[in-house]
């Protein structure tokens, strides 16, 4: 990875960013062959198949927390838990917990109490920004999320970065959607990237895709390629940032 980033100036000024956390940020996402994560409507899509989902639970296995923004919990109401029993089993050979800690970036605790993501199966963080209500943060609470206030708007996430680590979190996988995506790019923290490209066109200009948010105008991150595989019945890129 250096001889690339030293090449690339930009990729010099992010790697400085960068170097201020040793937390290793793998961010990871299905879209389809035009770079949408989901319709236009926001409803999870089968974009992969179940060799994607099966190298999805592998990362996850791999990681210390699964991340993803909160419009991300109230479009699918995900679970981030390992499927295969024998990853789990083996975590805990390791001495590790079965499943990874869940993270959620959700500027005003808007996560509800009852998502899948607040049942006892990990420990969840839910990172917070400093206009987040005192009741629906005593509500997370009461609902078993360990709550990681952050002083701006939106989470800072750099910030939180911070406070995941001193928590032990050293690998992070980041899940979606577009919005936190490309905040984590903004911020310099993205340390690699997969992105399983499926064979189907979704369209539609108000569909999310990979990175939204306000887009960069200047300076774009560079991502140096380093794998190509074909699965499903499409391909997983992986590149370096
Ligand atoms: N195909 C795939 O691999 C995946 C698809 N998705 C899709 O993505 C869509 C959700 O994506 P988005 O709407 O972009 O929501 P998102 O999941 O990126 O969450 C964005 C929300 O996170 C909160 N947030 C807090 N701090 C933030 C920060 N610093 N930067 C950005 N957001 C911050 C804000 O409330 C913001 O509205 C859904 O349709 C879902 O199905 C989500 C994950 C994976
Ligand atoms: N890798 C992948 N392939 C697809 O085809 C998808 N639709 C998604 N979507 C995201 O996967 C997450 C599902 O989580 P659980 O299995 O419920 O834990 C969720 O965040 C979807 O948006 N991913």
């Amino acid at each position: 990875m250096g001889p690339v980033r030293d090449a690339n100036p930009t990729a010099r000024i992010l790697l400085a960013e960068r170097q201020r956390r040793d937390v290793h940020v793998v961010v990871n996402a299905a879209t389809s062959a035009d770079g949408k994560l989901s319709s236009r409507r926001r409803e999870q899509i089968a974009i992969s198949g179940p060799e994607d989902f099966d190298r999805v639970d592998r990362i996850r296995a791999d990681s210390d927390a699964v991340m993803v923004g909160v419009g991300t919990v109230l479009a699918d109401d995900p679970s981030l838990t390992l499927d295969d029993a024998e990853r789990r089993e083996r975590r805990t050979e390791n001495g590790w917990s079965p499943n990874p800690a869940r993270v959620v970036a959700d500027s005003r605790a808007r996560t509800p109490t009852d998502a899948r993501v607040l049942d006892d199966e990990a420990t969840t963080y839910v990172l917070t920004g400093a206009d987040a209500p005192d009741e629906r943060i005593d509500a997370l609470r009461a609902a078993g999320a360990e709550i990681v206030p952050t002083s701006s708007e939106r989470v800072d996430l750099d910030a939180a970065v911070e406070q995941l680590e001193a928590a032990g979190i050293d690998r992070l996988m980041v899940e979606g959607g577009g919005e936190l995506i490309f905040s984590l790019f903004s911020a310099g923290l993205v340390d690699e990237l997969s992105v399983f490209v499926g064979s189907t066109i979704i369209g539609g200009r108000d569909a999310p895709t990979l990175a939204d948010g306000e887009g960069f105008v200047e300076e774009f991150p560079a991502l140096a390629l380093e794998d190509v595989e074909r699965l499903d019945d499409g391909v997983v890129l992986t590149w370096s940032a």
